[in-house]
């Protein structure tokens, strides 16, 4: 029986401000004109719904701070698909509808920028692919694709495997004196270590005691809080401010050492991404040649970028694998009938069909990169309702992929959904973890191919269970990481 996992939701109070029918949601998706007189008359769109009052804002910032994403699903039952926020000194929108979805990041994309919000993530990823718009980001993305071409991803399958057997051994310690393993660090040293070979051609691990908890301090201050150590200006030396530069400190220190390495080392051909950014500092492509710093941004972007969030996804994907047992069995049946016990290859992982609905399935219920915002450059309108020039239009993957009028029994998990013949059935953007468009993720064929590696090498060798205690607890970062970590108990699975 697929059966709802104890999640973050479990944990949460019922909504305070009156919970809409669906009529009144299917209402409101249509253009406001049609609303107010019946008969599709031409009408300037108005505002959409949300809450109002300064009593609201100060109760939904005091949410955004502890938990932004269990927040902004329960303003999507109260107000439906388009919702209008005021969060401190921004006026937001959040745009949950497929519909909305396509057009800001597909048909109407041209009138969305990053914008401000993205300014946050400028303190940690510098100017890179993830944090430019328009001919700027393009002449990025060019620099950047080869290495993410079809065939070099073919070729990282064994820096995958290699990095999934350092980390599965240890496992065994844990099986054999039956201590629980947290999947969460586990997972974050795993896509590390990938990483680090098949990006910077170097061994991260050594740097991971001081690179993991920059990263936690990153994670956090990426996303606005509306906090006031938040709104200091960052040249005032507080606390909050002394700690993020420690972070940036050390994100840069390593990044400066991968590439003074490779300056050393001086290859013909690029072999990673960081031979590729200095072969292009030096080629005559007619591009600009970037310099040092711009080498360093588009390096802490990739890093940063891909890390976490492979990590986070890898976790919460085992997480759902120990509190679903047929799941579970049925995926360790078809790992064995397709591998049997030799390592997987890229090959394989088009056979493992099962595998890779159970990732699809994580990634809709639990979707590493929650959120992602844009500035509207021009009034526009989403839904019938209006989107004045320079606000902010939040996509939510986290509250679409569990949309009640696209997903039966939206909190299961049921990796059945994402059978062939199913997934033709849906709208595009019901589902959008890597985001879409021309800015759709550069890294996801890695993901998944990481992430179905892993998942294989686990199912052979261990089995994996709940432990009892508390259901995880989301929070208000950049990433979908649980706070309290994901503590599962392993056995090794006899041959
Ligand atoms: C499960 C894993 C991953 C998820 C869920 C994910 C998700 C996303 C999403 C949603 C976006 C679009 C953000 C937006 O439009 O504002 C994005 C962009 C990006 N991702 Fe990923 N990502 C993953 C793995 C990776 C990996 C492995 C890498 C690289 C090694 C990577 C590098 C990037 C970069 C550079 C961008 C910016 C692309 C651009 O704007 O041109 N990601 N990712």
């Amino acid at each position: 029986m697929t059966t709802a996992t104890p999640g973050p939701e479990a944990a949460v109070d019922a909504p305070a401000i009156p919970v809409q029918s669906r009529a009144d949601r299917a209402r409101a998706l249509l253009p406001t004109s049609r609303r107010a007189s019946g008969d599709g008359a031409a009408a300037r769109p108005g505002r959409a719904p949300g809450p109002r009052g300064p009593y609201e804002m100060v109760r939904n910032l005091r949410r955004l701070q502890s938990c932004a994403p269990l927040l902004f699903q329960d303003l999507h039952r109260s107000y439906g698909d388009v919702v209008r926020l005021p969060l401190g000194p921004y006026l937001t929108h959040l745009n949950l509808h497929p519909d909305g979805v396509r057009h800001v990041l597909q048909d109407n994309n041209r009138n969305y920028v990053r914008g401000k919000m993205y300014e946050r993530f400028k303190i940690f990823f510098g100017i890179g692919l993830l944090t430019t718009d328009g001919e700027e980001w393009r002449v990025r993305r060019r620099r950047v694709n080869p290495l993410f071409h079809q065939t070099a991803i073919a070729g990282m399958a064994t820096a995958m495997t290699d990095a999934t057997s350092v980390v599965l051994d240890r496992w065994e310690r844990s099986a054999a004196e039956r201590t629980p393993v947290d999947v969460v660090p586990e997972m974050m040293d795993l896509s590390l270590g990938a990483l680090g070979h098949i990006i910077f051609g170097t061994d991260l691990w050594p740097s991971a005691p001081r690179v993991a908890p920059a990263m936690a301090v990153s994670l956090e201050a990426m996303i606005f809080k509306g906090t006031a150590s938040q709104m200091t200006p960052d040249r005032i030396p507080t606390r909050y401010n002394r700690t993020i530069a420690d972070a940036r400190g050390v994100i840069d220190e390593a990044v400066r050492a991968i590439v003074a390495e490779h300056r050393r080392e001086g290859r013909d051909a690029p072999a990673d991404l960081v031979d590729l950014l200095l072969h292009a500092q030096a080629s005559e492509d007619g591009d600009e040649p970037l310099s040092d710093d711009l080498v360093h941004d588009e390096m802490r972007t990739i890093f940063m970028a891909g890390h976490e969030t492979t990590g986070t996804g890898l976790a919460w994907a085992l997480h759902e694998l120990a509190w679903h047992e047929e799941v579970q069995e049925r995926a360790a049946a078809e790992v064995a009938e397709v591998l049997g016990d030799r390592v997987p290859t890229v090959e394989d992982v088009r056979k493992l069909t099962y595998v890779r609905m159970v990732v699809d399935e994580t990634l809709r219920l639990h979707p590493p990169i929650w959120l992602y915002p844009r500035d509207a450059v021009e009034d526009d309108e989403i839904g019938g309702y209006r989107i004045p020039a320079g606000t902010h239009v939040f996509q939510v993957p986290f509250v679409t992929h569990r949309h009640p009028d696209l997903w039966e029994r939206p909190t299961s998990f049921e990796p059945d959904r994402f059978a062939p013949d199913a997934t033709a059935q849906r709208p595009r953007f019901a589902y959008f973890p890597f985001g879409g468009g021309q800015r759709q993720c550069i890294g996801n064929q890695m993901a998944l191919l990481q992430t179905t590696l892993t998942l294989a090498m686990v199912l052979q060798r261990f089995r994996l269970d709940p432990t009892p205690g508390r259901p995880p607890e989301l929070g208000t970062l950049v990433s979908l990481r649980p706070l309290t970590g994901l503590p599962l108990a392993v056995s090794e699975r006899s041959p």
